[in-house]
């Protein structure tokens, strides 16, 4: 690997470089001989504090955004934003990419955008990838991660092993953590996607406008020239993104009920799937979605737009878009059993639940039901925000855990009853959905939310097998 193709992520090369270096790594413990370290700052500590452990695993320079307390014994170079460098020396190093990336933000749907993406690309006959919470997944199966948006690092081997199977077209999931540390900042995006905007993170931004600013860049910096915006123009909260595109000066799709590329007319659900109609630049269109509720359409339609942004033509997506799978877990219906249905959603913040709960309103005849906790160790104002949304949408509801992590499950679940005192609540995840399941009458339904895919809870920092489809079905096979 040529030391010129660092030279695009830094303005100034080290002296005493060595011409030929091996890669680029940013975590000290995973530094090979030949490698450049790049220090970066941290949410708990300050990469440079392992400079001393780079250097001696064999780093040949280290890159950083301040002066080393102390000289690590290898050359330094100091630059203004090192997660940006970072992102930028691993998309050189790792090249090439696939050819055709589009992202998609928001607080909820960008796991189901970009998996539609990847689906309407395949079905029109483009190998593609998408790449979000669920992991990398492509028509040959799924490789699970651990972050909606990973490092840059693993983002560019992905990526770099994606291109080299072929694939050219991929989907990612552009979480606000990973905008706000540059994770994505060694791609430039041909279209890019805004679903919507709501509390979830605040342990993490400062505040709501810092959390819509950092969803911002993906319009504001990582579009590519030329590229297209696409802009689901429902949400109260879309404005600042159709600003930042027009800056950029984006090509600007609208979608939404007065949406300008895709006017989404009438949603009437079919069973558990539903009729859209609307227009399509004008013209009318309407397509069968075999999924439940009407957030699934407004997901859709973002994804039929980002795909034609990238070579797919209207037939095709419309007709892609009638074979859609739900990803695992959103809004899935799991079960029916004794004339009720059981669906696992991913809801874990405030207004996704809502959405879910509101879904699902429309299939009941007797009772709504949901069981649902919050996660440790994540935005603790959440918890009452979602006990209430609870509290109003559903009929009966219990209280259980979700992920406590290194926080007390009986302080969390108080968080959340505080807001829903007429609330069961059972601590154990599995108890709680025996005794939903079990208190179901024909025409209820039953909501489990919270963990969708996840096959997993994490207590302290341990990760112990749960999952909330074995938990049903082992508990309908009981009753
Ligand atoms: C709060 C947060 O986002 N942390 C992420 C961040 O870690 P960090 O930079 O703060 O790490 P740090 O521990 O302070 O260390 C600083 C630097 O020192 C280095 N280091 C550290 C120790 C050592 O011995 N040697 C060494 O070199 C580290 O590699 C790092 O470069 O950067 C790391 C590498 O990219 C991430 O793995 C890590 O994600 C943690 C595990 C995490 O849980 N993140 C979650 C909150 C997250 O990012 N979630 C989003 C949103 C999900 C959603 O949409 O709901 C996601 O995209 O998944
Ligand atoms: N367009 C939407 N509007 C409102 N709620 C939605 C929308 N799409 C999905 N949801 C809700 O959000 C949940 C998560 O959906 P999805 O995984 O697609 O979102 P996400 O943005 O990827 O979430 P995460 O930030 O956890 O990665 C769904 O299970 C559903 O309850
Ligand atoms: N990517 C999300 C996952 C949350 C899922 C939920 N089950 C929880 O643990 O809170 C986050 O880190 O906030
Ligand atoms: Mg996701």
């Amino acid at each position: 690997m040529l030391l010129e193709l660092l030279k695009d992520a830094v303005s100034v090369v080290p002296e005493g470089v060595p011409g030929i270096i091996k890669g680029v790594n940013a975590d000290s413990r995973a530094i090979e001989k030949g490698e450049v370290f790049f220090a970066l700052p941290g949410t708990s500590v300050h990469g440079d504090k392992f400079a001393g452990q780079a250097a001696q695993r064999g780093a040949v320079a280290m890159v950083t955004d301040r002066e080393p307390a102390s000289d690590p014994g290898i050359p330094v170079l100091v630059v203004d934003d090192v997660r940006a460098a970072y992102a930028r020396a691993a998309a050189r190093t790792l090249a090439p990419q696939p050819d055709v990336a589009v992202a998609v933000t928001g607080t909820n749907g960008k796991t189901s955008v970009a998996s539609f993406v990847r689906q309407i690309w395949q079905t029109s006959g483009y190998p593609s990838a998408s790449v979000g919470t669920l992991g990398v997944e492509t028509s040959d199966g799924l490789l699970p991660g651990e972050l909606t948006t990973p490092d840059s690092l693993t983002i560019h081997k992905s990526l770099a092993a994606l291109k080299a199977r072929g694939i050219d077209h991929v989907a990612m999931e552009a979480s606000s953590h990973g905008l706000d540390q540059r994770r994505l900042d060694g791609i430039r995006f041909k279209a890019v996607g805004f679903t919507n905007l709501s509390r979830d993170h605040l342990d993490y931004h400062p505040d709501m406008e810092a959390y819509s600013k950092a969803k911002q860049r993906l319009f504001t910096d990582l579009l590519e020239e030329g590229g297209s915006a696409v802009i689901n123009t429902d949400d109260p909260e879309h404005m600042p993104f159709v600003f930042a595109a027009l800056d950029r000066g984006a090509t600007l799709l609208t979608i939404g009920r007065e949406g300008a590329f895709f006017e989404i007319g009438e949603i009437r659900n079919e069973g558990y799937g539903q009729r859209v109609t609307g227009r399509l630049v004008g013209e009318p269109v309407s397509f069968l979605l075999p999924l439940t509720g009407a957030f699934q359409a407004s997901n859709a339609v973002m994804a039929i737009a980002l795909a034609m942004c990238t070579g797919v033509t209207k037939e095709q997506a419309l007709a892609a878009v009638e074979k859609l799978k739900g990803a695992k877990g959103r809004l899935e219906l799991v079960a029916e059993h004794n004339g009720a249905a059981i669906f696992v959603d991913y809801s874990h913040k405030p207004v996704a639940l809502e959405t879910a709960l509101a879904s699902l309103r429309d299939y009941v005849k007797g009772k709504l039901h949901v069981v649902f906790g919050a996660g440790g160790d994540r935005d603790k104002g959440k918890r009452p925000m979602m006990g209430e949304v609870a509290g109003r949408m559903a009929d009966k509801v219990i209280v259980t855990d979700d992920n406590p992590r290194t926080e007390d499950a009986a302080t969390i679940r108080a968080e959340i009853m505080a807001a829903v005192p007429q609330a069961v609540e059972i601590g154990d995840r599995k108890t709680a959905i025996e005794t939903a399941t079990a208190q179901l009458m024909p025409g209820d339904v039953l909501l489990i939310a919270g963990k969708g895919h996840e096959d997993y809870q994490i207590v302290g920092t341990t990760k112990h097998h749960f999952s909330d489809h074995e938990v049903v079905l082992a508990a309908l096979k009981g009753l």
